[in-house]
């Protein structure tokens, strides 16, 4: 679903990993750690062709899923409507993603009344309704309760067992089974 060959990454003057291979198969999930700036959502932003490597190849199968720091919903709509409008473009719909998230009941609140962690609930609840087979996820608990992690733990467990393939960058610890581990440490550069 994902692959990664002799992958590079320079940021201005600095190089930040090179000759990084790996591969993420559907059902897989890829855990990547390490110190502020090391690479992380540069890594991430590589996976998802938002950032070119600087050397190395990227092959991708099938529509990817972004969840970065932005919640990228409209703050005038309610959730319901700002969920429902991406779920449409994707030909899909939002009320499961939604119950999955914990955030059903608040459906008809405006966006922009959303605390930190409902808007976060909110974003995991896009990715859910996008029906994307690749989740790039950077750094998905930020914001999140103990419940809302464990949510988000589960949503990625039901995507990995309808097939669907997992990389998250993170500083707090996730609930999510078997997962590689990929730990940046700056050494690689
Ligand atoms: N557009 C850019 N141009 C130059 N350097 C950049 C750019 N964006 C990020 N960087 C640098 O690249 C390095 C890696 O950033 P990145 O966001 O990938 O780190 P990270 O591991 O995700 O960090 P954190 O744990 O703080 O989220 C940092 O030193 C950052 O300043």
């Amino acid at each position: 679903m994902l692959a990664l060959r002799d992958v590079a990454c320079l940021r201005g003057d600095r190089l930040l990993f090179e000759r990084l291979t790996l591969t993420v198969a559907p059902g897989e999930a890829l855990v990547v750690t390490g110190p502020n700036g090391v690479g992380k959502s540069s890594l991430l932003r590589i996976a998802a062709g938002l950032l070119r490597p600087s050397a190395g190849t990227v092959e991708r199968d099938g529509r990817v899923a972004w969840l970065g720091e932005a919640t990228a919903l409209d703050t005038d709509r309610t959730l319901g409507e700002a969920l429902g409008f991406w779920a449409k473009l994707d030909g899909t719909h939002p009320e499961a993603a939604m119950e999955a998230m914990g955030i059903a009941h608040i459906a008809r609140v405006p966006v922009r009344y959303l605390s930190t962690g409902q808007r976060r609930r909110a974003a995991i609840a896009r990715t859910i309704a996008s029906g994307a087979a690749l989740w790039l996820l950077d750094e998905p608990a930020n914001g999140l309760d103990a419940e809302g992690v464990d949510r988000l733990g589960e949503a990625i467990r039901a995507h990995r067992n309808a097939g669907g393939a997992v990389v998250t960058a993170t500083h707090l610890p996730l609930p999510v089974d078997d997962a590689a581990n990929l730990v940046l440490d700056g050494i690689l550069a």
